[in-house]
C-alpha cells in the first residue's frame, strides 16, 4: 500500500504520525512510505532518519495526500487537509468528531474511510490509541495547573504542595481513569491534597487500593461535583463518555462560586470538555478568564511535549496500521473488532453510533458497510 505522512498543522503541534522506526515497520513490509520533508524535523526526526528507514520525501501535503491510500496522522485533519481526501483514501488519525459538526460534514462529503485512534478498544477493555495521550495530558495538566497557580500566569498564589505549616492546594479530578490516574500521580507525588470523583465505584476502588488514603474518591454525583470544585484550588477535567461529547459537569453558576484565582485544566476539551465555561485553547494562548477562575484548555496538550509524545502513540498505532496496510481496510476490520470500533465515518456514511445521535447524523454501523 501507498502510505503518507504529512507535517501536523496545528497550532504547536510538532508530533508526527510516524516515527522512522514505524516507517520501517512498514517499509520492510513492502509499503512504500511517502512523508513530507521536514515533517519530524522540530523533535529531532531528520529527513535523512526517514530515508535511512525506506521512506521517501515529499515537498509538501498535497503531494501526500494526493499519492498516498492512506494518510496516517496525529490531530483531527483541519479544514485544508479535509479538502484533500478524496472517496475510499484512509485516515488513520484522531477525530474527535461528536463536537466539531464542521469537521464530520467535511469527512462525510470526502467520502474518505476515516478511523478514529481514540474509539479503538482492545480485548481488556480501554481505549489503547487514546491511553498513551491521556498519560501525556494526565501527567501535564498538573504542571499546567501549578504553573497556572502562581500570580503572574493569573492563579491565586498557591504553591501545590504547601510548605511545613502552610496547608497544600486542594486539587480535585473529575473522572479517575487514564488522564485522571496520571494526574492523582503527579499531584499526590507534589504533596496536594486529592480528591478524584468517578461514576465507576469499581474505577474509585481500584484508586483507592494504589493510593490508600492519600487521597479521598468520591462517587461522582452532581452534589459531590459542587462541593468539590467549590473547595478546589485547582480541578482537572478528565471524564469521557467514549465517541460522545464530554458532560458538562461543572456548570458556570458553580464556576462563578469557586475560589477567585483557582485554576481549572478542561483535559476533556478534545471531546467539549466537561465545564460549561470551557472553549478549546492553543499552546500559544492556553488560558482565558471566566469569573476569576483561570481556564486552561488546550485540546491538543501532548503535542507541548511532542518527541515523548509522538514515541508514545507510535507505539499504540503503528500495530494497526500495518494491518490496515497489509490487508486493506475492509479485511483489517472484519478480522478485528476492536479496530472496527475505530471506525467513525467511511463512504459518506456516520458509522460511530454516539457521534451519529450528538450530531444527528443518520447511523450506519460499519458492518452494512463491510458485508
Ligand atoms: N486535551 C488533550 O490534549 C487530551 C485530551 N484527552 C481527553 O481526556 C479525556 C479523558 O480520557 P481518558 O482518561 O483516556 O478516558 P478514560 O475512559 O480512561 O477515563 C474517563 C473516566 O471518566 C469517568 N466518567 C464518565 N462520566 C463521568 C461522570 N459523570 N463523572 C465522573 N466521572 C465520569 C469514567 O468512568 C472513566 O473512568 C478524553 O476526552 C480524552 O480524549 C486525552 C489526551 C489528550
Ligand atoms: C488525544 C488528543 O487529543 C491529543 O493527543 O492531542
Ligand atoms: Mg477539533
Amino acid at each position: 500500500m501507498k502510505i503518507g505522512c504529512p507535517k501536523e498543522i496545528k497550532n504547536h503541534e510538532y508530533r508526527v504520525g510516524l516515527t522512522p522506526a514505524s516507517v520501517r515497520e512498514l517499509s520492510s513490509r513492502g509499503h512504500s512510505v511517502l512523508v513530507q520533508a521536514g515533517a519530524g524535523a522540530a523533535i529531532g526526526l531528520d529527513d535523512e532518519q526517514y530515508l535511512a528507514a525506506g521512506a521517501q520525501l515529499a515537498p509538501d501535503a498535497a503531494t501526500v495526500f494526493a499519492q498516498s491510500e492512506m494518510i496516517v496522522k496525529v490531530k483531527e485533519p483541519q479544514p485544508q487537509e479535509c479538502a484533500m481526501l478524496r472517496p475510499g483514501q484512509i485516515l488513520y488519525t484522531y477525530l474527535h468528531l461528536a463536537p466539531d459538526p464542521e469537521q464530520t460534514a467535511a469527512l462525510v462529503k470526502s467520502g474518505a474511510i476515516c478511523i478514529a485512534y481514540e474509539t479503538v478498544t482492545a480485548p481488556g477493555g480501554g481505549l489503547p490509541l487514546l491511553a498513551p495521550m491521556s498519560e501525556v495530558a494526565g501527567r501535564m495538566a498538573v504542571q499546567a495547573g501549578a504553573a497556572h497557580l502562581e500570580k503572574s500566569k493569573g492563579g491565586m498564589g498557591v504553591l501545590l504542595g504547601g510548605v511545613p505549616g502552610v496547608a497544600p492546594a486542594h486539587v480535585v479530578i473529575l473522572g479517575g481513569g487514564v488522564v485522571g490516574t496520571h494526574a492523582l500521580q503527579m499531584a499526590v507525588g507534589m504533596g496536594a491534597r486529592v480528591t478524584v470523583l468517578d461514576k465507576s465505584v469499581d474505577r474509585l476502588r481500584q484508586l483507592d487500593l494504589v493510593f490508600g488514603n492519600r487521597i479521598t474518591t468520591q462517587y461522582s454525583t452532581a452534589q459531590s461535583v459542587e462541593e468539590a470544585v467549590l473547595s478546589a484550588d485547582l480541578v482537572v477535567g478528565g471524564v469521557l463518555i467514549p465517541g460522545a461529547a464530554a458532560p458538562k459537569l461543572v456548570t458556570r453558576a458553580m464556576v462563578s462560586r469557586m475560589r477567585k484565582g483557582a485554576v481549572i485544566v478542561d483535559v476533556a476539551i478534545d471531546q467539549g470538555g466537561c465545564f460549561e465555561t470551557s472553549h478549546a485553547t492553543t499552546h500559544a494562548e492556553p488560558t482565558f478568564v471566566v469569573d476569576g477562575v483561570v481556564h486552561y484548555c488546550v485540546a491538543n496538550m501532548p503535542g507541548a511535549v511532542a518527541r515523548t509524545s509522538t514515541f508514545a502513540l507510535n507505539n499504540a498505532t503503528i500495530g494497526h496500521a500495518v494491518a490496515l496496510a497489509d490487508k486493506g481496510w475492509k479485511q483489517a476490520l472484519k478480522d478485528n473488532p476492536h479496530l472496527k470500533a475505530g471506525l467513525n465515518v467511511a463512504a459518506g456514511h456516520v458509522t460511530y453510533e454516539a457521534v451519529a445521535r450528538d450530531l444527528g447524523y443518520a447511523y450506519v454501523s460499519a458492518d452494512t458497510l463491510l458485508a
